[in-house]
């Protein structure tokens, strides 16, 4: 494996993330900027079950107050979701030669690699991940040529059902906000036919120094909402702002048995006119390995998201210029978190 190519990717992992010491491309000096805290008391991360008769109207205060949340009830059974992480064992196991025969081509988001947004930290993140658009056939033949349906069929069944739920998400997102049962129909997320999906399967090695690597840089998720599985091991933790309670600090995602995470992206903070919270979060690494896979949810290439007409009505003019999905990733992939800023709308 090249130096070349690794670089580019951002991953780094010779012998597995075997290294004997840190070494410095992987070394973060500034990852207590903010403290970290548990998530209890006025810091607990709403947990949403899907049969709570108030659901609409606790999803709704959760995406304004949090941008993110637990869900229990969600539906999907647990023997799913054991296949899914078998499959992620399995990948993560490859030699790095292998996983290298899928590595992301330049310019194009789908195969073995880093992550985007790495391209801003001047450090290495202690992270591999696979990047899942349509079907992963092609991919999975290379990777195992005798033997690639069984990753391709649990793929299909976790996409199928994670699809559903999250357009069940959404649905509930938007009628929180004001839009009819009727108008649901006539935005860019209206039905399943409509929502387009990716997923990311990402894996945070163990690490015998947790303490000065990160397994994902502070970020916002540019999709509409991200539902997250994790092997029962945590390090994902969003940021929570100064309020009466306590300074700025970083709130720890706990690992729930058979329960997801829902975050809120770039888009669903624009087509809220800014009511609904992007969270950001970050992924830390600890001394167990953990995986997670991450379901992106958000229209499809050419329709543009901009703050519904609903909410931006008289009283409320709108924050942000419609912007489709792939517009707003490449902003991002130029002005990183500022973003959003460049589609502001100038209220002068
Ligand atoms: O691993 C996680 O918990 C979160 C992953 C994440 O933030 C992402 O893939 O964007
Ligand atoms: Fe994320």
């Amino acid at each position: 494996m090249s130096l070349h190519t690794t670089r580019k990717l951002k991953i780094h992992q010779p012998e597995n993330f075997e290294f004997d010491s840190i070494p410095d491309s992987h070394s973060w000096g500034n990852l207590h900027d903010h403290p970290s805290v548990e998530p209890i008391g006025p810091d607990a991360i709403p947990v949403i079950d899907l049969n709570d008769p108030k659901l609409i109207e606790k999803i709704g205060k959760a995406c304004e107050e949090w941008g993110v949340f637990i869900i229990r009830n969600h539906g999907i059974e647990p023997e799913v979701l054991n296949r899914l992480c078998s499959q992620m064992h399995r990948l993560f196991a490859l030699p790095a030669e292998v996983k290298l025969k899928v590595a992301k081509a330049e310019g194009n988001d789908v195969g073995y690699g880093g992550t985007p947004v790495s391209h801003f930290f001047p450090k290495f993140s202690w992270f591999e991940g696979f990047a899942i658009v349509g079907s992963p056939v092609d991919h999975a033949q290379k990777l195992w040529p005798d033997d690639y349906s069984s990753f391709c069929e649990v793929i299909e069944e976790y996409n199928k059902a994670i699809n559903s739920l999250g357009c069940r998400l959404i649905h509930a997102m938007l009628l929180s906000l004001g839009v009819s049962e009727e108008a649901l129909h006539q935005t860019p997320l209206g039905d399943s036919s409509k929502i387009k999906t990716a997923m990311h399967l990402n894996s945070y090695p163990a690490c015998t120094n947790p303490d000065r690597v990160l397994g994902l840089p502070p970020h916002t998720d540019s999709a509409c909402v991200a539902i997250v599985y994790q092997n029962g091991v945590s390090g994902l933790q969003v940021l929570r702002c100064k309020d009466d309670i306590a300074p700025t600090r970083w709130v720890r995602v706990p690992a729930v048995p058979d329960t997801f995470v829902v975050n809120i992206g770039d888009l669903m903070h624009v087509l809220s006119n800014g009511r609904f919270h992007n969270v950001l979060h970050r992924v830390t690494i600890s001394k167990t390995n953990r995986l997670s896979s991450a379901c992106f949810f958000g229209p499809q290439a050419d329709e543009k998201v901009g703050p519904h007409s609903k909410l931006a009505g008289l009283e409320e003019s709108p924050l942000y210029r419609p912007v489709t999905w792939p517009g707003l990733q490449k902003i991002r992939s130029m002005l990183h978190d500022k973003a959003l800023q460049a589609i502001k709308i100038d209220s002068n």
